[in-house]
Parts: C-alpha cells; structure tokens; sequence
C-alpha cells in the first residue's frame, strides 16, 4: 500500500512570474539574470532551419509492440545513445492530448486570486510554485510551474487536487491512466530489447509514483538572460512530454551540444530518467535537457515522470553486472531517493552523480 503522507519534500515559496511578465516595459528582476556562463543564446522561430540539422529519433509504437526488427533496434539506440526520442502512433487519443492541452492551458493561465488556492505551502513542492529553491540568493526560472502527484490516487494530496476545477481533474484522472499504460507499454519494450526476463524491470512499475509538471513559461523581454528551466535529468523511470506545438523551446544535449527538439504534431517526447539509468548500470542514458524562452510567445508543456512504487528498492538489476561490469550505482529506497532528489537544487546531472558508487 502507498504511504498517504508521502510528501516529496518543500522549497522556498516564490513570486507568480505570470503577474510580473504581465508587466509593460519590463526589465528582468536580477533574481532570474544567470550569469555570463549560464547564458543562453535564443532562437527565434524563423532561424529553425539552421538549429534543426541534428534530431533526436523518431520512434513508432505501433512498430515496436509488432516487434517489427528495425523499429526495435532504433529504439534501443535511441534509449541507449540519445535518452531522448519522439514517439508517434502511441495510442492516446488526439482528442484526449488536446483536452489536456486546453485544461493544463487554462489552469496555468487562471487569474492570480484563484491560483492562490492551490499554491504551495511551506511543506510541500506541489501546487504552483517552483520547486528546488533552497534560498533566497538562487537564480529563478522563467517558469511559473505546478507540480502534482497523480498515481497512486493515495498519495495525491486532498488540500490540492480535489479543489482543482472539475474539468480539469476529470481530463487529468483518464490522462494520468493512459500515460501510466503507456510508460509501463515502453519499459516492457525495453525489458525486450534488452532481455531482461519479462516483469523483472516493469514489475517495479506496477503501482508507481507518477508526478506531472505542468510548466507556463511565459514571453521574456530579454529571452538571452534567463533560463526557462534549468539544465537537469529527470529523477524519473521515463518521462512523457506533451508540449505547445508552435513554440519551441526544449533543448536536449548530445555530445555537449544542445539540440533543440522541434515538436511533431501528435507525438510525445519521451526521455529516459535516473532510474533507468540506474537499473540499467548505465546502459540506457538518462540526458540533460533545459528549455529558454521565446521573446513573443508563451510555451506551456506537462511532464509526466514516471517511476517505480514508492516500497520498491531501486539500483542495477542483475542482468547488467558482470565482472567486467560492476555496478556503478547505489542501491536504495525509492522514498529516500525522491526525496533526496528534491532536498537540492536542480542542477545537471548532480543527483545522478550521487547516485554512483
Ligand atoms: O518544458 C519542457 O519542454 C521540458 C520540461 C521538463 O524537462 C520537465 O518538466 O522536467
Ligand atoms: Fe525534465
């Protein structure tokens, strides 16, 4: 059973960038200017073409679960060289992505009273509000962030999601159970690829903590000085991306370069968390990513991070250890390893980095 006092620790409570980005000349406040080397170049949405030469895959659902060959060896490749890719004929409505696309848009955009309801409080990281600032002198994203537990229904937190608009928990409550269908559907394809025995990786899945991230980054006036979201890796097993089509935003890096991930209508971006990485000793890669601001346009995106339950024990599984091969990550409690996640900035790979032996 999941623990009902489950919390995933807390942050110092910040201003709504919404109110403020609202303002006519504005000048960014210091608390959101990274410095020189944090900076950031912007893309402007005429000047794609040119970032546009290397992508992350594209992968075919579909294709895998019908075992087509090919399909499953660009998946693992994928998984394994880029821990990120765009997935297409995955299986969710349109209907469904683009009601949780207008409900996620207008909860984000909800006049301030009304958002103050379901703030965060000193406690806990979910609610609005961003998470991982630890003091007052650490830089801000350009990001006005709500964070929610969703799955198990136990852990979610009854001062916050039952008061959220019906409509909004009605679409949310089918997409959080399609989206844990479809993160369990993808780590059984790579239990696959992989032969690992059937269960032995998903089995952890079953009855997992999913968290979503319903990220509003609005229009910044000098997009070069902030940082929507600060470089990191997910904590998660895997996550799912549903993401604005006509803004783009999300950068991946490969080989220290950032790649910037130009949407395809009705396919999710997918990517690879810690946890994988750690279950697999390294063989799947859990990739930093970062997202800037667009000088005109709003960008509004919701990750569904998807882990393993919260009495599970995580580290490598047995399949990826040989003598050549010892393991290369701790082993430990899923609540003591979410918790030390959000007991820290965000920053790179630092967590991950912990995480090794
Ligand atoms: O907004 C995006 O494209 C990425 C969001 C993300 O990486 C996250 O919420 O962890
Ligand atoms: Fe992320």
């Amino acid at each position: 059973m999941a623990n009902n006092n489950f919390s995933l620790g807390s942050s110092l409570l910040v201003p709504s960038l919404q109110e403020l980005a609202k303002e006519s000349n504005l000048t960014v406040p210091s608390r959101y200017i990274r410095t020189e080397q944090d900076r950031l170049v912007s893309i402007s949405d005429d000047d794609h073409g040119l970032h546009f030469l290397d992508q992350i895959p594209v992968i075919d659902l579909q294709k895998l679960i019908s075992d087509e060959s090919a399909e499953l060896a660009k998946f693992h490749s994928a998984c394994k060289d880029w821990g990120f890719f765009q997935l297409v004929n995955h299986g969710v409505s349109s209907s469904l992505v683009e009601k949780t696309m207008t409900e996620m848009q207008n909860i984000l955009k909800l006049p301030l009273e009304e958002k103050k309801k379901f703030r965060q409080n000193s406690e806990e990281v979910e609610g609005f509000g961003q998470a991982f600032v630890l003091s007052e002198e650490q830089k801000l994203d350009w990001n006005d962030p709500m964070v929610l537990t969703t799955l198990p229904v136990s852990v979610r937190k009854p001062h916050l999601i039952p008061k959220l608009p019906s409509t909004f928990r009605e679409t949310l409550d089918i997409y959080s159970l399609e989206l844990k269908d479809l993160a369990i559907c993808l780590i059984e394809q790579m239990e696959k690829v992989l032969k690992v025995e059937e269960k032995e990786v998903s089995g952890l899945f079953e009855d997992g903590l999913q968290a979503m991230r319903l990220n509003l980054y609005p229009p910044c006036p000098q997009p070069e000085k902030v940082i929507g979201l600060t470089p990191h890796s997910d904590a998660s097993g895997v996550s799912i991306l549903l993401q604005t089509h006509d803004v783009v935003g999300l950068q991946v890096k490969k080989d220290g370069n950032w790649v910037p991930v130009k949407p395809i209508q009705n396919a999710f971006v997918i990517n690879i968390g810690d946890v994988l990485e750690m279950i697999t000793n390294g063989e799947y890669r859990s990739i930093e990513h970062r997202v800037i601001t667009n000088v005109q346009k709003e960008r509004f995106s919701l990750a569904t991070f998807y882990n393993p339950s919260l009495e599970s024990e995580i580290g490598p599984n047995h399949r990826f250890i040989t003598e050549q091969s010892p393991p290369k990550y701790k082993r430990l409690g899923m609540q003591e390893y979410m918790r030390g996640y959000f007991s820290r900035e965000l920053d790179s790979k630092s967590y991950l980095d912990a995480m090794k032996l």
